[in-house]
């Protein structure tokens, strides 16, 4: 058998050349392999050896083993065909290094890329100890990953170069192995052929892959058109060709302005200003354009919308949204008011709006919290999404529960059969509305928590977790922090409920806006002619309006009701007392304490006296309570002491001691 000795510079290499040549001289030549990193043979005499590069030659420990009578051979290399497709789909004009141990081997690997028609790349020499070269994040190398720079971001390696045919013939031939000749030759070839058919499938897929995205870009209904930076155009669509009565095929590739004839519409996509959208007629159409850039390879892409087309199709949208009543019915121009307490509040709303960020509205009742919710949805990016409101005051926690998660099949007794979408769900790209977040349960707030952290809800019963897109607004007219202290309330999430916040103000606040209002409700109402006496208007300024908006709305609808000829007088004012804030009242001042909390504050002042060593009465109290959010007067303070009293929390008496707390007391207050 013919045999003969491989010497490479490095185990890779021997390894890659052994693999080569196995294949291809299977069953005619032997060889037994060496390299320079690992062990080698003691001496060799009489042989053919190969060597893998000239420069293995200078190796001492290679010329060492070198004996008497060995016939020689230096092994042309070329670049492994098996892995250049790799470097075949990088995009012409490439930035990469080529990395290799030194500039000979560098340059020689690139000559040779080259030399296989891989000329679309810009090879840099890459080699330890160059001395400046300009930072790119890609590598091409044979193997040497050691050498490849820390910042380059990704290496494509193209394994060690194999045996040129040429040096096959030279074995062969030394062995006058004439007649094998061919079929080593062909093997060699089959090797070829299967990667530029594993090109051509590659290139196929691609082909098929192009033609699949080109169908859809026709197949939609909108003009699509994509220009680079140089205004070439890329992409041109069917529609696109129709709305400006060009062919697509004829534009593609060329430079915008030569093919189309629009400078108007050149002028806007090139345009520097922030705009986006823009208004354009092209013939008998009307159409909306929009632009971006694509941030990758800073194209510019356009769409064109039949104006027509999208304002009806929005019309359907809102008109399914409002089939479901998920629609927001108020805007800002809805609220009326010119006080400058309202118009900084709408200002700021109006802001607030544009994000999409949780947002707290907090204010008494009847100061237009759901009108505001509805008007910032309107506001906002998600308008044409649906809206949706739930009270927590009107529904049981249960029913809630299920209404805002829902649940799956089987989740409880009763439940429906195939189970329920939940609000979250249905709102989802939209907003829902939270009216009366102060009146949830501690167990419904930690849901709610959960899905304001996660932004993701499991329905009752059910395993699977659905990821939301929904905006939160939620509103309250209780006063939260003092929820907090009493533990009723979560701090976590009234965190992260306020993330932003609205505080709308109590019409006593803003009354140059009540004659405003007044003349709007009754424009609204079914007797819009009717008028005001002047004395009435004054009158309906100076009351103190705890139910607000709504209380001032209410009393017109009743003044209408009562009213003779069109106009109504002094006389058709319902009874003052009627105005009155009643103790039972459900309309709660937001920053004035209720009963409870009045009681709580009385206690911790008895104790504060009578730790200071004074006898505490209830003119001291009366005294402390000027800190209060509402001071109370000594008329009242007696009589919450009766309640205090009757509950077995404090022992009144006129001796030296005073008012005092008694155990029952001092547990109430920890
Ligand atoms: N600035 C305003 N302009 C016109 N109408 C208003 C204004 N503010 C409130 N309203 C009207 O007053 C009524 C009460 O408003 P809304 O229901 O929004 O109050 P709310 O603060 O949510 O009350 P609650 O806390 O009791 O739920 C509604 O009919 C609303 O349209």
């Amino acid at each position: 058998m013919n045999e003969f000795v491989l010497l490479a510079g490095s185990k890779d290499t021997r390894t890659a050349l052994v693999n080569q040549l196995q294949e291809i001289m299977d069953g005619y030549v032997r060889m037994s392999s060496y390299s320079v990193e690992e062990e080698l043979p003691t001496s060799l005499h009489n042989q053919l050896v190969v060597l893998s590069h000239p420069l293995v030659l200078e190796e001492q420990k290679i010329r060492a083993c070198l004996g008497t009578n060995c016939k020689l051979i230096i092994a042309k290399r070329i670049i492994n065909y098996e892995n250049i497709d790799k470097l075949l789909y990088l995009p012409a004009g490439t930035k990469a290094y080529y990395v290799n141990d030194s500039l000979e081997t560098c340059l020689e690997s690139i000559e040779s890329l080259k030399k296989l028609g891989i000329d679309h790349i810009q090879y840099i020499p890459y080699y330890p100890g160059i001395p400046h070269v300009e930072k790119i994040d890609l590598a091409v190398t044979p193997g040497a990953f050691e050498l490849i720079p820390d910042h380059v971001q990704e290496a494509v390696s193209i394994g060690p170069r194999l045996m040129d045919i040429s040096t096959i013939h030279q074995i062969l031939d030394h062995f006058q192995l004439n007649g094998p000749g061919d079929v080593i030759s062909q093997r060699y070839l089959r090797k070829i052929i299967q990667l530029s058919k594993r090109l051509a499938d590659a290139n196929q897929i691609a082909t098929d892959l192009n033609k699949h995205l080109n169908d859809v870009l026709d197949g939609v209904n909108d003009g699509i058109l994509t220009i680079t930076q140089d205004g070439k155009i890329t992409v041109f669509n069917e529609e696109l060709g129709l709305l400006l009565g060009v062919s697509a095929k004829r534009v593609i590739g060329r430079q915008i302005d030569d093919a189309i004839d629009h400078p108007e519409l050149i002028d806007f996509l090139f345009a520097r200003s922030q705009e986006e959208d823009r208004w354009f007629t092209f013939g008998q159409v009307e159409v909306i354009v929009h632009r971006f850039p694509l941030n990758d390879d800073q194209s510019l892409v356009a769409t064109f919308k039949n104006a027509r087309q999208t304002i009806e199709l929005e019309r359907s949208l809102r008109s399914e949204l409002k089939k479901k009543g998920f629609v927001a019915k108020y805007t800002f121009d809805d609220m009326i008011g010119e006080s400058s307490t309202l118009t900084r509040t709408k200002e700021t709303a109006r802001k607030l709006a544009k994000t999409d960020l949780t947002l707290l509205i907090q204010g008494e009742s009847g100061t237009g919290k759901e009108l505001f919710a509805s008007a910032i949805h309107n506001a906002s990016l998600r308008d044409k999404r649906p809206y949706l409101a739930i009270n927590f005051s009107a529904i049981s926690e249960d029913l809630m529960e299920s209404e805002l998660f829902g649940y799956d099949d089987g989740a409880f007794r009763g439940a429906k059969k195939g189970g329920k979408v939940g609000l979250f769900e249905q709102a989802n790209g939209g907003t829902i509305f939270l009216d009366e977040i102060g009146d949830s349960s501690l167990k419904l707030q930690a849901r709610l928590l959960r899905v304001l952290q996660e932004k993701e809800i499991i329905r009752i019963g059910g395993s699977k977790i659905i990821p939301i897109d929904v905006r939160i607004i939620a509103a309250t007219n209780k006063n939260l922090l003092q929820m907090i202290e009493k533990g009723t309330f979560r701090e976590d999430l009234y965190h992260r409920l306020r993330v932003l916040f609205v505080d709308l103000p109590s019409l006593r606040t803003r009354t140059d806006d009540i004659p405003l209002l007044v003349r709007h409700f009754i424009r609204q109402s079914q007797h819009p002619q009717v008028t005001v006496k002047p004395e009435v208007i004054e009158k309906l300024t100076s009351l103190p309006w705890y139910g607000n908006v709504r209380e001032l709305k209410n009393t017109i609808d009743y003044m209408l009701a009562v009213c003779d000829e069109n106009t109504i007088q002094i006389e058709d004012m319902p009874w003052e007392s009627s105005f009155l804030k009643s103790d039972d009242s459900p309309t709660e001042d937001p920053v004035i304490p209720d009963e409870e909390d009045e009681l709580l504050l009385i206690l911790r002042s008895i104790q504060t006296i009578a730790e200071r060593g004074e006898r505490p009465n209830r003119r001291k109290i009366t005294e402390m309570s000027t800190d209060w959010a509402k001071p109370l007067s000594e008329q009242q303070i007696r009589s919450r002491l009766d309640v205090l009293e009757s509950r077995g929390y404090i022992v009144k008496s006129r001796g030296p001691f005073g008012t005092r707390l008694t155990d029952a007391g001092l547990r109430f207050l920890k």
